[in-house]
């Protein structure tokens, strides 16, 4: 898919949610532009994954609406797809076969083809006939990127998707990550906990308020990549990132 920068790729407009007598989201607007990643922070509970859920089409909003590429978002989509920190492979299937499930209407050796080429872009060659239980958790990971990707999505929602892993390979995924979107550039909207992930990986970070969410603040990073966190200016945006959350060192 041809990407244009410029172009608006995901509309948030004033999305409300509330479930009983508890207002989670409490009016959340911005824009996702074609291609850029953008991360999502906020204060335990605030409403992230719901949030991410309304984006995704698994919630309705109570009010407001978001639209990709103009179109409203009614329902989950193969447009857009969500990794998360659960993760969603099946165990019985091999990694190959992993990949060729989410694909419809090809050829097996079409999809088998597909499948060997994504599995090698995230760093699996020659475990594709390999089962899950076979693999570390980084390597379920990749799986479960490449699964995402190998349906072309155009939009990857992250929730917390490296937070199961331990420090390294979370460290190593990030960079898999940024690696990946080199060769095949999505827009990505990541949730994490972790304001340093946030910084290292994202174009823009959005800071959300404790419940009902709404958008606190956005800091911007024209930081080119590989980034060191321990820049500076990094440094002083990350500060300023747990100052809005509350959470001054
Ligand atoms: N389906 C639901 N029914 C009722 N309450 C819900 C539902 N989903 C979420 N909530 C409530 O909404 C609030 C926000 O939950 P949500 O999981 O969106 O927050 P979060 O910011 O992702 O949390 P965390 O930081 O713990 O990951 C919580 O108080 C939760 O109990």
């Amino acid at each position: 898919m041809l990407h244009n920068p410029a172009a608006t790729k995901i509309a948030v407009e004033g999305l409300h949610k509330q479930f009983g007598e508890l207002p989670v989201v409490g009016g959340v607007e911005f824009n996702v532009r074609d291609g850029e990643f953008v991360a999502i922070v906020g204060p335990s509970g605030c409403g992230k994954s719901t949030l991410l859920k309304m984006l995704a089409g698994f919630e309705h909003p109570d009010r407001g609406a978001v639209r990709i590429g103009g179109d409203v978002v009614t329902k989950p989509s193969p447009r857009a797809i969500v990794i998360s920190q659960h993760g969603a492979v099946f165990p019985w299937l091999t990694v190959r076969e992993n990949l060729m499930f989410g694909l419809q209407g090809k050829e097996v050796g079409d999809k088998a083809a597909l499948a060997d080429h994504y599995a090698e872009m995230v760093g699996l060659k020659g475990f594709e006939t390999s089962y899950p239980h076979q693999l570390s958790g980084g390597m379920l990971k990749r799986v479960e990127i490449a699964r995402a990707l190998v349906v072309k999505p155009e939009i990857l929602y992250m929730d917390e998707p490296f937070s199961a892993l331990d420090a390294l390979m979370n460290l190593k995924m990030r960079n898999e990550l940024l690696r990946i979107l080199q060769e095949e550039r999505h827009t990505v909207l990541l949730i994490t906990h972790d304001v340093e992930e946030a910084l290292y990986l994202a174009d823009r970070v959005l800071v959300l308020s404790p419940r009902p969410t709404r958008i606190q603040k956005v800091f911007e990073i024209a930081h080119p990549h590989p980034r060191r966190v321990s820049h500076p200016e990094l440094q002083e945006m990350k500060e300023a990132i747990l100052a809005e959350l509350g959470l001054t060192v």
